[in-house]
């Protein structure tokens, strides 16, 4: 083992763990596998109920994982069958690994109080430090709260295996940044960002140096993990907060820039004007550097990734506040003030962006309520055709998808909402049809919740001969911007749009045939 902060590091890498066996861990595990000078690699997957069938599918060259990954049923079979990769659940095997890598879920344990659950990880760790060897690198990939690395899990490994991280051993967060359907690609081609926790050598006049980011051994330990991996992308070493900051960031900002054009939206809507011309004027502003990132409005924010990841990066400057105040309280440097300077009394903006994200699917609702005033319906006893359940476009991932809570909302107030979704067959508590037809049939609203391509082939004509024209307009509520409201207006619809300032206020036909 290299003496304290030293980077000769006594051996290659050889023998990789890879703890958790799902949509990160599995690709993580077998690009590892395909490298030429790594011998081994372990997936350690625990034999649970909901997950131990993995173990032997793994071993069989067969990946458990939904849906289609390029590359991956191939991949798999290659190194199961040249006996480079093995699924098991004897994790006394850690103790053979040059690397360990933990790609756990981190869910939250509820929307509302946004504490990740972080005990399958910590029992990850527990099992890691149980049995890896001096020498050894661990590190997490999982999505973690900013300073979960130099403490929770430092604090576990330490723990458990009698150890010193930075000594005896070497931690870094690597997060993971793949998209479900391109899982070998993403990690082969982004950029990956690799943060090794702080070590300290003696200077020459033996104060205890620094060894950080950069130059921290353990970042350097993690580059040789992951640089064979990489074919486009390419390394970005900083310190392991650093790296934890980078991954909630990422999000955060994607989830703050869909909330600057949602707000900008309901702007628009109040003072009756198009959001896509706005769009296209202040888009128009390029070169030189100064182009404005609009995205898009809708009909709110769902999935696994932009739904949390702020709370974790809000988590983690509350964590860093405690703990700067815990040491204010020692007297090392009494009375030190809290290290986040921010206008006192004032919301967080990542967490106001969130929760203008949230209000999305209520905004719906209020077009909702509003249309089928303007048809004189009363919401209450109305049927309601929702399409599109998924929470992304073209998906069948409904994960913390805004559908729900739209739907929700009119349930309550005394809708009958009927689903349609062409990728998304089935999800716990409703019924969800692939048949148009049987969700259009006598309906009184249409709402789109999600941009699938299949409604964007929706024609007026067609739709109104399937819906209920005997009491009144039809109506339709557009929140991902699909169909063009001019065409669905002379049909003599009641149109409204996210962002559609421009004709949500337009004059209704009175004339409509409303059928034999
Ligand atoms: N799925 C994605 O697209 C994606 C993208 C970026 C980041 N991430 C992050 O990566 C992490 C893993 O996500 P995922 O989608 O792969 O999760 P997953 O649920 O698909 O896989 C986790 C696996 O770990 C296993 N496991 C849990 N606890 C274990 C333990 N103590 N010992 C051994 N195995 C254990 C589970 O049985 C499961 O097979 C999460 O933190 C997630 O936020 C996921
Ligand atoms: C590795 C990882 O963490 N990857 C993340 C993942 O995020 P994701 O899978 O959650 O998908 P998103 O595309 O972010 O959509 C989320 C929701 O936001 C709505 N939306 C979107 C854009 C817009 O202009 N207006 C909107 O309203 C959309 O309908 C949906 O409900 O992939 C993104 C690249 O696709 C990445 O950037 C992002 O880091």
């Amino acid at each position: 083992m290299p003496s304290e902060g030293s980077i000769n590091f006594f051996k290659p890498v050889e023998k990789i763990g890879v703890i958790g066996m799902g949509y990160v861990g599995i690709p993580s595990a077998v690009l590892f596998a395909d490298v030429p000078h790594f011998k081994k690699v372990y997936g350690f997957q625990r034999n649970s109920e909901s997950s131990g069938y993995k173990i032997d599918m793994l071993n069989s060259g067969i990946s458990p994982l939904k849906g289609d990954e390029p590359g991956l049923k191939d991949l798999l079979k290659k190194v199961v069958s040249e006996n480079k990769f093995e699924c098991t659940s004897d994790f006394s095997k850690i103790s053979e690994c040059d690397v360990i890598t933990l790609a756990i879920q981190t869910p939250f344990k509820n929307r509302d109080s946004l504490i990740p659950d972080f005990t399958p990880l910590k029992d990850g760790l527990e099992k890691t430090g149980r049995y890896m060897s001096k020498g050894s690198l661990v590190v997490l990939e999982s999505t973690i709260t900013p300073g979960t690395t130099e403490g929770m899990a430092k604090e576990i490994l330490e723990t458990e295996s009698g150890l010193v991280a930075g000594k005896d051993f070497f931690l870094a967060h690597a997060p993971e940044r793949v998209m479900v359907g391109r899982l070998l690609q993403n990690i082969r081609e982004h950029d990956r960002i690799v943060g090794g926790i702080s070590s300290y050598k003696p200077s020459d006049s033996g104060e205890k140096l620094i060894l950080d980011g950069p130059d921290s051994p353990s970042t350097k330990r993690a580059i040789e993990l992951y640089s064979p991996v990489l074919t486009k992308g390419k390394i970005i070493p900083m310190s392991a907060t650093a790296a934890e900051v980078t991954k909630t960031a990422e999000n955060t900002f994607r989830d703050l820039q869909i909330a600057a054009a949602n707000q900008l939206a309901l702007y628009c809507e109040a003072m009756g004007i198009n959001f896509y011309d706005v769009f296209r004027g202040v888009d128009s502003l390029k070169g030189e550097g100064i182009t404005r990132a609009m995205l898009l409005p809708g009909a709110g924010v769902g999935g696994h990734c932009l739904t949390k990841d702020t709370y974790h990066l809000e988590r983690g400057i509350k964590i860093a506040a405690e703990n700067s105040a815990k040491i204010a309280n020692t007297g090392l440097n009494a009375g030190s003030p809290d290290p986040l300077d921010f206008p006192k009394g004032k919301d967080s903006l990542y967490v106001l962006a969130r929760q203008i994200n949230d209000f999305m699917p209520h905004h719906m609702l209020t077009l909702t309520k509003s249309a089928l005033r303007r048809a004189g319906k009363d919401i209450k006893g109305s049927k309601i055709a929702l399409l599109g359940w998924a929470f992304l476009a073209n998906s069948d991932d409904a994960r913390d998808t805004p559908s729900e809570v739209y739907y929700n909302l009119c349930k309550e107030e005394g809708a009958c909402v009927f689903i349609h979704d062409p990728h998304v067959l089935k999800y716990p508590g409703v019924e969800i049809s692939q048949s148009p037809e049987d969700v259009l049939k006598g309906a009184d609203a249409v709402a789109i919740l999600a941009g699938h391509r299949e409604y964007y082939q929706m024609r007026p004509e067609i739709i109104s001969g399937l819906i209920n024209l005997k009491n009144g307009n039809p109506v339709i509520i557009d929140g991902r911007n699909v169909i063009l409201p001019d065409a669905w207006i002379d049909k003599g619809f009641v149109y409204k749009g996210i962002g559609r300032g421009d004709k949500n206020g337009h004059p209704v036909r009175l004339d409509i045939p409303t059928g034999g």
